[in-house]
């Protein structure tokens, strides 16, 4: 079974491999990092404002057809319509800035009001040819506008999104196709629209399937582009960048938020008596260890050669000695030599050490790991100066 996986995951799915759990993490947008999602956002908003340039000129060109094709009663409300879909298409293509503060509100928002005129531009554009006389053109062109909804799913497949996104996405536009199958009166029914429903849901399926493998390529690209190659950890740059954000995330919402700066105990001492693989070993198993006692919202960070940050949203400093506790008690790792690979810890929270900036905060836990450090190491000192001495 795991071989079929993996040839599945190699072969078929992506090349960059796929494991069980990222697929889950493919179907919902919570696991997403800061950085992947400030990224998504971008390209999102990127493909909005193309797609959108597009059809700010092409949907007043055809303009043109309905003129030609309807009587004027029909042919200039649908040009208005036109003009008023263009004039949104205009707004949504008009250069603007990634929001620094909720880059993925704003690139759904766009997404959503994108998706959403086609649509209702189907459904005003019903109301407007329903008593007009049809000839055979005009049949063809108000079939065409009927297929709307359905190229809006189509449409779907260029965007990063997730599963779950994409399903929500899909159902005001369904409804909406819906609403226009069922305008004159008449109930749903297999023969005359079970064959759109069907093609919907097809075009939803395959906007799933392109929407998850675009969002794993570039999540694996992105992760790739911003962690430190050895441990996986965040690269100092990226996670000043994370760190930034979810400052300014805690101060707006004025939340706690807690910075750990760790500094390994005798690290050289590992170098030097058991060369530099047994030290690299050593960061990447204290890394390892740390990952398992931190949530999928925290984000680790290796600030220089055995010095790691760890960003941990909503931790009130009240908690913060229990979580060390059980956070020691998992254990860093084993000394190469034997007995427990050890850290200076430094605790500094945003609201209980009144810190303005995230710089702030950074300074204030590496002040208090020096402390911890020449306190006799194996501790952490905490918001307070309080002493949390782990040595038995
Ligand atoms: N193996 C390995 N060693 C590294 C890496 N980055 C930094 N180091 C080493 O980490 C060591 C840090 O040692 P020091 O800062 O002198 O301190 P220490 O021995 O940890 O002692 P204290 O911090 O005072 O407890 C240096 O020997 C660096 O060469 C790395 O990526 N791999």
């Amino acid at each position: 079974m795991k071989t079929l996986w993996n040839t599945i995951s190699r072969h078929i799915v992506a090349p960059t491999q796929i494991s069980a759990g990222q697929v889950l993490g493919l179907l919902t947008p919570f696991s997403r990092s800061v950085h992947v999602r400030r990224h998504a956002a971008a390209v999102i908003i990127a493909r909005v404002q193309l797609i959108a340039m597009l059809f700010a000129v092409l949907v007043p060109l055809w303009a043109v057809i309905d003129v030609l094709v309807f009587e004027p009663a029909v042919a200039w409300p649908l040009v208005a319509l036109r003009l008023g879909s263009a004039a949104v298409f205009v707004g949504l293509a008009w250069p603007r800035e990634l929001s620094s503060r909720r880059p993925y509100a704003q690139a759904m928002v766009m997404l959503v009001v994108m998706l959403m005129v086609p649509p209702v531009f189907y459904l005003a554009s019903m109301q407007i040819i329903e008593h007009s006389a049809f000839s055979d053109t005009q049949r063809l062109v108000a079939q065409l506008y009927a297929f709307m909804p359905t190229i809006v799913l189509g449409g779907l497949a260029v965007f990063p999104l997730t599963a779950l996104e994409i399903l929500l996405l899909a159902l005001p536009v369904t409804g909406v196709a819906v609403l226009g199958m069922t305008a004159d009166g008449e109930a749903l029914n297999l023969a005359s629209h079970g064959a759109t429903l069907w093609f919907m849901a097809m075009m939803m399926g395959v906007a799933m399937f392109s929407g998850m493998s675009q969002s794993h390529y570039m999540e694996s690209l992105v992760l790739k582009a911003l962690t430190d190659p050895l441990t996986g950890a965040y690269t100092r740059r990226s996670g000043s960048e994370a760190l930034e954000l979810m400052f300014r995330l805690a101060a707006m919402a004025d939340k706690p938020l807690t910075v750990l700066f760790f500094d390994l105990d005798h690290f050289k001492a590992i170098n030097d008596g058991y060369g530099h693989d047994a030290g690299d070993q050593a960061l990447c198993t204290f890394v390892e260890r740390l990952r398992q006692s931190l949530r999928r919202s925290d984000v680790l960070v290796r600030w220089g050669g055995e010095e790691f940050v760890a960003v941990l949203p909503d931790m009130p400093a009240r908690e913060l000695a229990a979580f060390l506790r059980r956070l020691r008690a998992a254990g860093f790792g084993e000394r190469p030599q034997g007995g427990a690979l050890t850290a200076s810890i430094g605790a500094a929270e945003r609201q209980a050490d009144g810190a303005l900036s995230w710089n702030a905060l950074v300074e204030l836990a590496d002040q208090r790991m020096y402390g911890a450090k020449h306190g006799g190491r194996d501790r952490a000192v905490l918001p307070g100066d309080e002493v949390l001495s782990f040595t038995a």
